[in-house]
């Protein structure tokens, strides 16, 4: 059929129709789909700007059932991930915290890797929070933690099965093991390594204490012999730590990446001795894992084999790198501080005159008479800060203050804005182990002090940290002077770290 143009219809003469030619025609309607596509392609713009605006929108102003705190949750997807890992270098409150408080308050939201969280700098805030767990709030760490330490580490874990998991590893690390064994092997630990650095012309503090304790509790949790072929099990650890608390981003290169390398490479070491132990059924019991199997080997066993592991590699991080963090930083603060070493040494010294042999190792009478050290542990954690950030999420939305935590929401409770704050504790920069003369033996955590966290995940590591403290400090007092070579500036990004080392060297009393 021959096509037509409706003259008419374009109103240009009155009733005539025009035969077209078909490439006239086919000319007009190409024109026409042209100008359809021209207006969707628009729409289609328009339509992904509002929506873009509307998310924008969404997301510095997230929904809430009531009055979220103030704050900014930052640029879309990143949020303040960039500033909440910016390097800072001294002891006192990072930038990132101590901005926000001053402009918003002691509780505001923001969003760091990819959630939004409420980050709160309130004592009572932080008491509350604690006092809820199960309750109103759970354990929680974002997903790029989670990825780090295993989706079945202790920290996701959860009513009947976290309980257990706490009492097997209190029966390693609670008071009762380590006054009948662990004081004594801390003890001979630390004479062995002081003695040994002191025949160097120096030794970075921080390589020496983290190795020092690494093979003392890798010993205990998985028979870990530093000679033998799992040495490269330190190293692995040692570049896991490295990218820990680092910007998440997993190409090769970063940290991040190298961290998650670290992760899979022990994991791979802790799979392998698992197969072995697991296949040898008449292996007699010889250190933590060995319980942990049996556990596995029952008819119905209440651990799976994951949740094994992940405890293993758990433990096995936690154990040393805390401990040797805040050891690091205490010598480089007794350094600065000749005053406090002069106490110590006194006390020490005195307890050693008491000794029938001077030369026998720390029982657990004379550590519990340690008061004096005990301040200086005290202080020293204080200002180690070593955890920036304790992890909850809301089960419900929760009021607080005046405020709404929507469920599902992280909260980070923040133990440095509490160490740090000038209406808690006097002078806050300052290293007084005196300040804490008097005070009754913190065994969990308060309103004003939270370095080991509080409520039921209160640290199950403490009593061993505070052990190795005091036995390493009895020691180094006690039989040497020393003198830093180069290094000992710090670095928190947002955990503590010692970019040039630490060297020191040590000199033996007479
Ligand atoms: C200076 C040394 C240490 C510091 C500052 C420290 C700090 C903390 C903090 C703040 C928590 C609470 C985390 C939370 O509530 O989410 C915690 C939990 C934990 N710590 Fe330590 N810790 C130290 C040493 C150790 C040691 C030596 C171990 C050895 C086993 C250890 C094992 C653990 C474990 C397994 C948890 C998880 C407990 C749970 O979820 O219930 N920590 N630690």
């Amino acid at each position: 059929m021959q096509p037509y143009l409706e003259l008419a219809s374009l109103g240009l003469i009155t009733t005539a129709t025009i035969p077209l030619s078909p490439r006239i025609y086919s000319a007009i309607f190409l024109e026409a789909m042209a100008a359809m596509a021209y207006i969707a392609v628009w729409g289609a713009a328009l339509a992904a700007v509002l929506a873009l605006v509307h998310w924008v929108y969404r997301w510095r102003h997230p929904k809430s059932n009531g009055t979220l705190p103030p704050g900014s949750m930052g640029i879309p997807l990143i949020g303040e991930t960039l500033q909440f890992f910016a390097p800072n270098r001294s002891c006192g409150l990072s930038p990132f915290v101590s901005e926000r408080v001053r402009r918003y308050g002691s509780m505001f939201k923001t969003s760091i890797v990819g959630r939004p969280v409420v980050v709160s700098a309130d004592p009572d805030v932080n008491h509350y929070v604690f006092q809820n767990e199960g309750k109103l709030f759970e354990s929680w760490y974002p997903d790029t933690f989670t990825e780090i330490f295993g989706r079945d580490n202790v920290g996701s874990l959860h009513g009947f099965i976290y309980k257990y998991l706490k009492t097997l590893v209190l029966r390693l690390y609670g008071q009762e093991n380590l006054k009948a064994v662990l004081l004594a092997e801390t003890d001979h630990a630390c004479r062995g390594s002081l003695a040994s650095w002191a025949a160097q012309p120096s030794v970075d503090i921080k390589d020496g204490l983290s190795t020092m304790i690494f093979n003392l509790t890798a010993k205990k949790l998985i028979g870990y012999e530093p000679s033998n072929s799992s040495e490269s099990l330190m190293k692995n650890f040692t570049a896991f730590i490295r990218g820990l608390i680092s910007f998440p981003l997993n190409i090769p290169g970063t940290a991040y990446h190298e961290c998650m390398e670290g992760r899979k490479n022990a994991m791979k070491v802790l799979k392998g001795m698992m197969k072995e132990r697991m296949a040898d059924p008449d292996r007699k019991s010889e250190d933590f894992f060995d319980h942990v199997i049996q556990e596995l080997r029952r008819e119905k066993p209440l651990l799976t084999e994951t949740i094994a592991l992940d405890l293993m590699f758990v433990l096995l991080f936690a154990s040393f790198e805390t401990t040797a963090l805040a050891l690091t930083l205490g010598v480089k603060m007794l350094e600065e501080n000749p005053k406090v070493v002069d106490a110590l040494t006194e006390e020490h010294e005195a307890i050693i005159r008491n000794r029938e042999d001077p030369n026998s190792t720390v029982t657990w009478a004379e550590y519990k008479s340690m008061k004096f050290t005990s301040q200086v542990i005290m202080e020293i954690v204080r200002l180690a800060n070593i955890v920036p950030g304790i992890f909850r999420r809301a089960l419900q939305d929760v009021e607080i203050k005046g405020y709404t935590v929507p469920a599902g929401w992280g909260v980070m409770v923040c133990p440095p804005a509490v160490h740090l704050n000038p209406e808690i504790y006097e002078d806050p920069l300052a290293f007084n182990p005196w300040r804490w003369q008097g005070k009754p033996e913190i065994t969990g955590g308060t309103k004003h002090f939270m370095a080991f966290g509080g409520g039921l995940r209160f640290c199950v590591g403490t009593d061993l940290t505070k052990v190795l403290m005091a036995t390493f400090i009895h020691n180094l007092v006690t039989k040497y002077r020393w003198r830093t070579v180069k290094g000992g500036n710090i670095v928190r990004t947002p955990g503590l770290g010692f970019p040039d080392g630490f060297d020191i060297q040590l000199f033996p009393k007479n």
